[in-house]
């Protein structure tokens, strides 16, 4: 029979149990290193940018020389060449001087400044006149304003955005070391579950669970992996179980989770090895047959049959341990706040995490609670997010304001 935890209590049982998980490294380029979780500290071994850089299209200045110029009274100075892009300039500036520079040029040695093309006046015969003051600095970027040599840009254990393979790049990183991917195993157990493409007969469905489950666990950081439809037998699931076990770091068994004569799931994963089951019950809505176990350093979980239930225990729970196996600390999530677009009771003494649907209309965001049971399919797919209904609430008010957290 079930020993019903609570949420915080089953989501602390998979941190401190699972919070140590190794996985070893990889090297990968930066192009597939988005959204892996990188293995080292990233220290920069240059400055960057690695020169005194322009930031308009101007004429470079030493700025004493433009102080106090206007329209009126504009500063005459004499043009003594050009900077060309990617060259190091072959002139030093002297007081009276000045040259072309491009955005992204390099100052000559003297310039402390940059006057922007639209202040100035070319007569082509070798002077320019400045109209505008500048001083020390602008429109500049000096060398290491950017990154200072020696510095640590990105740490290890960091989720890697695009904004970081930018860097990685201007840094000079064709590869970096990254967590290998976790591998995810999914089971489909019943004797009344059919492959997608069969037609069912009597009581038979297809399989649902292995499929959204595939793809609420596809990221970049992990790869799913299918072992098909098992029958509701003791040897033959404990025989696939035990090969998923070996061979990735989750299992994750659909079905056969709750306490009937033919649930097994929980006998299976006690069979295979120490600690076996952390936790049988969580006081969630829908949910609560969940199963979390251990096999040695390896998670293997049970989700409830109904695929509603799974789906959302998956979203909830096994997103949680694939984050805490990776180390993941800071990974957003995508949330909306709106107000309850009519009440919903409940009071089933468990957490409750609710599909609705929130919809933008004129200036407010409605939430719509979806109705329907957990052996729903079509509910969930209405859906594009979930709310999170604490267990002492007596249920929710139209027009109260709650967070959506949206589905992945
Ligand atoms: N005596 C009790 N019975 C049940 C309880 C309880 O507390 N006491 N909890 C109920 C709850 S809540 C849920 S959820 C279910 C979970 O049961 P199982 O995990 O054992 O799931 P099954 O019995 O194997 O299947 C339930 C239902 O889902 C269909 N199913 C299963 N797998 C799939 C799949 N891969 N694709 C599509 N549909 C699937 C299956 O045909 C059943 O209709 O237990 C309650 N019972
Ligand atoms: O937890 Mo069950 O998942 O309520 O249907």
């Amino acid at each position: 029979m079930f020993d019903v935890k609570s949420v915080d209590e089953a989501l602390t049982i998979i941190e401190n149990n699972f919070k140590d998980y190794k996985l070893d490294y990889e090297l990968t380029s930066i192009d597939e290193a988005n959204e892996r979780i990188l293995c080292q500290d990233i220290i920069s071994e240059e400055d960057i940018p690695s020169f005194n850089r322009s930031t308009v299209d101007g004429y470079a200045v030493i700025a004493s020389d433009t102080f106090g110029v206007s329209d009126a009274i504009p500063a005459q100075l004499n043009i003594i060449g050009e900077i060309k892009m990617g060259e190091k300039p072959s002139f030093v500036l002297k007081q009276g001087e000045t040259c072309y520079i491009p955005t992204g040029g390099e100052l000559p040695s003297n310039a402390d400044g940059i006057v922007m093309i639209e202040y100035t006046e070319n007569f082509d015969d070798g002077d320019v006149f400045i109209s505008k003051a500048c001083s020390p600095g602008n429109n500049v970027v000096y060398k290491g304003d950017d990154v200072v040599i020696g510095a640590k840009v990105i740490g290890s254990g960091t989720l890697l955005k695009p904004q970081d393979i930018g860097l990685l790049a201007a840094l000079g990183y064709s590869e970096v070391k990254v967590k290998k991917k976790l591998r995810v195993g999914i089971i489909s157990t019943g004797d009344e579950i059919i492959g997608i493409s069969e037609k069912p007969i009597g009581s038979q469905v297809r399989d649902v669970n292995s499929y959204s489950l595939y793809a609420i666990v596809q990221t970049s950081f992990t790869t799913p992996v299918f072992y098909g439809i098992v029958p509701d037998d003791y040897n033959t699931l404990k025989e696939v179980v035990e090969k998923a076990t070996v061979e990735c770091d989750i299992v994750l068994i659909s079905g056969g989770s709750s306490v009937g004569q033919k649930d097994v799931t929980s006998d299976v994963i006690d069979s295979l090895g120490y600690p076996g089951v952390l936790v049988h019950g969580i006081a969630v809505k829908p949910g609560k047959p969940t199963i979390i176990g251990k096999i040695g350093e390896k998670a293997v979980v049970g989700l409830p049959g109904h695929p509603a239930s799974a789906f959302v225990v998956c979203n909830i729970f096994i997103t949680h341990l694939i984050n805490t196996m990776l180390g993941i600390s800071k990974r957003s999530i995508p949330k909306v706040n709106g107000e309850m677009a009519s009440n919903y009771p409940s009071n089933t003494g468990r957490e409750e995490y609710l599909p609705v649907r929130v919809e933008k209309e004129h200036d407010r965001t409605i939430i719509y609670p979806v109705y329907g049971k957990s052996s729903l399919i079509s509910i969930l797919s209405k859906s594009n997010g979930y709310i999170h209904i604490s267990r002492g609430s007596e249920g929710l008010n139209k027009g109260q304001l709650k967070e959506v957290v949206l589905w992945k």
